[in-house]
């Protein structure tokens, strides 16, 4: 049951008690009672998804992610990497988190990525053989919302019809659609047409995945986890505007903490609840590590300096933040049939939502990407690699993302003109950043510090990556279609000069993790062990995003020709 007031709570004791109700929170809200004898209370600091319009009309997404109520609104500190920029850094502040806010391109990884937990952890249930039962436990494949045949778009093989979360291809067609695709004919050695990115090989470009519905509405964790099927079990009870601000100390020797203490809305009251055998944080990659700061969790020194006693000595607590920068290139076009006639008409929008809120029909069914994603590497032969480790997890990892997007994405628009955007994201980072706390008032916001671009190792992938999108869009397919390069890069060519563009303009492609880095079980470093529970400490687990980390660091080298094989096996 979803209940907005802390009064209305039929106990204060559960079996679980998870601390977040994001997008991993509500998944394990719904599994764990799956047993009926199991107790669970799911404590979310944002308000219900329930009715919010721009969070269920996909297209509608991106303007709830800033200065709104859905959001936590934060800013990182001030970034080096960045000519000392601070940026704004999204994450959900609503039931279902970020899945709730986010761009919903659906995307599972590659095998490489999950064979490295595995082997780093040494826990083979990490693997991307073992992982694959989850997926399918998750996936509910489904047709578009324009019911258009989708032979060759995607390969069903690798796909399920019986989870609980919606995975669909677009379901409205672009304009740009038939040059994406030609890219991939024209380009086939560096632009591969990939028909299925989530098959464990994404490298290549092909339709993209989104969890949208068949009716083109999002599809969060919390739509489809605590959607009308299960809010009700008897033993589920969800409580919205609950900000957790610590754990509750319960035993010594070991260290054990069984409760939970949170606030409810703008009250100062604090409330107590009780775990009967877990607590579990699932406040994401900010909240879960500022909790157990807050909590005494963390580096006793640097706790100390806050005034706060600590409770446990756990170093890496907050540590080894990851992101990926992202950057985009624009070019005016000779069209006008892109998003920005659509943002500035106000008239035309409000009709494009009239066709959604009456046939669930037309643009407002996608996000504002586009319906094609692009997976890449840099070659290891490129002087910036050659002689280095790899710095992501295998030859089937991309080292980039790519989004070509059907008008202008991330500047605000200019009163004229049409455009092409495509925007790349640095997948493998190795520079590391930190959350920590800004001081012992639980509720103060955190220091986000990124560290993007930090190491100038990043730096060089990223001008390298913006050269791949020059390679793209150089395509014959685009030269009718383009005008000219769009400020603010217009036509530099010197590294120098790219380099200057990257720090004044790159941003966050919103995939903070590792800030409560999972390890092996007798690492000596890491917060939580490959079972997700937090080192040293009985009953408490971390399971959300901040448990992943980036690959790099790992000591591989691949082939280029292994490679070059690999591309050939996504285009076959
Ligand atoms: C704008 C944006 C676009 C993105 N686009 C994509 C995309 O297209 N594809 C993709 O795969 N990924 C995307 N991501 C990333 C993806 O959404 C996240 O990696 C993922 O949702 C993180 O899940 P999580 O469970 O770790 O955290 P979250 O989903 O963020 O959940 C954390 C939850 O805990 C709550 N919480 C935090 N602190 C507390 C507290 N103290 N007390 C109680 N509750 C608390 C939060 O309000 C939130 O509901 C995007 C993210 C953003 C922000």
């Amino acid at each position: 049951k979803l209940y907005e007031d802390v009064e209305l709570l039929p106990t204060i004791s559960f079996d679980f008690v998870i601390c977040g109700g994001g997008t991993a929170g509500s998944v394990l809200a719904n599994r764990l009672t799956e047993n009926a004898n199991y107790s669970v209370l799911l404590l979310e600091a944002g308000p219900s998804n329930v009715d919010v319009l721009p969070s269920i009309v996909p297209f509608l997404g991106s303007t709830i992610t800033s200065n709104s109520p859905y959001s936590w609104n934060y800013t990182t500190t001030a970034q080096p990497g960045l000519n000392g920029r601070s940026i704004d850094y999204p994450r959900g502040h609503m039931l279902g988190g970020s899945s709730s806010i986010n761009y919903m391109l659906y995307t599972r990884g590659s095998s490489d990525d999950w064979d490295n937990y595995a082997s780093t952890t040494g826990d083979s249930g990490w693997s991307w053989s073992n992982v694959q039962k989850y997926f399918r436990k998750n996936e509910l494949w489904s047709l578009p919302a324009d019911n258009h045949s989708t032979a060759g778009e995607y390969d069903p093989k690798v796909h399920s019809v019986s989870g609980v979360n919606s995975v669909t291809l677009p379901g409205y067609p672009q304009p740009i659609d038939n040059m994406l695709l030609q890219t991939t004919k024209e380009l086939p050695s560096e632009f591969p047409f990939n028909l299925d990115m989530n098959s464990g090989n994404p490298l290549g470009v092909g339709w993209a995945q989104s969890t949208i519905d068949s009716l083109g509405q999002r599809s969060s964790s919390a739509t489809s986890y605590l959607g009308p099927k299960y809010i009700d079990r008897p033993n589920l009870h969800v409580l919205v505007h609950a900000q957790v601000s610590r754990l509750v100390q319960t035993a010594q020797s070991p260290a054990t903490f069984k409760a939970v203490e949170f606030k409810q809305g703008n009250t100062t009251t604090l409330h107590i609840v009780t775990a009967r055998k877990e607590v579990i944080l699932s406040a994401g990659s900010i909240g879960s590590p500022r909790i157990l700061l807050s909590s005494g969790i963390g580096d006793k020194r640097a706790l100390a300096e806050l005034g706060i006693a600590s409770t446990v000595h756990l170093p890496d607590v907050g540590q080894n933040l990851a992101d990926q920068a992202t950057i985009g290139v624009y070019w005016e076009v000779n069209s006008t049939d892109t998003i920005d006639t659509l943002t500035r008409n106000a008239t035309l929008s409000a009709q494009v939502l009239d066709d959604w809120l009456d046939n669930r029909q037309g643009r407002f069914v996608e996000s504002i990407l586009g319906n094609f994603v692009g997976w890449s590497r840099l070659s290891l032969d490129n002087s910036v690699l050659r002689g280095r480790a790899d710095p992501a997890s295998g030859p089937k990892s991309p080292h980039y993302e790519i989004l070509p997007l059907n008008g202008i994405g991330g500047l605000p628009l200019p009163p004229t003109g049409n455009f092409f955007n495509l925007v790349v994201a640095l997948l493998c980072p190795v520079s590391r950043g930190s959350v920590t706390l800004s001081s012992s008032d639980p509720f103060a916001p955190p220091l986000i510090d990124p560290g993007f671009l930090n190491d100038p190792l990043d730096l060089e992938m990223m001008r390298e990556g913006i050269k791949i999108l020059l390679d793209f869009a150089a395509a014959p397919t685009w030269r009718k279609y383009i005008i000219e390069r769009y400020q603010p890069f217009p036509n530099v060519t010197t590294d120098a000069a790219i380099e200057a563009y990257i720090r004044n303009s790159a941003s966050t492609i919103f995939h903070p993790l590792g800030s409560n880095s999972m390890s092996a079980k007798d690492a000596e470093g890491g917060v939580v062990d490959p079972d997700l529970r937090v080192k040293g400490i009985p009953f408490l687990r971390v399971v959300d995003g901040s448990v992943l980390r980036e690959s790099a660091g790992r000591q591989y080298t691949s082939s280029p020709n292994e490679a070059a094989d690999l591309i050939k096996e996504a285009r076959a």
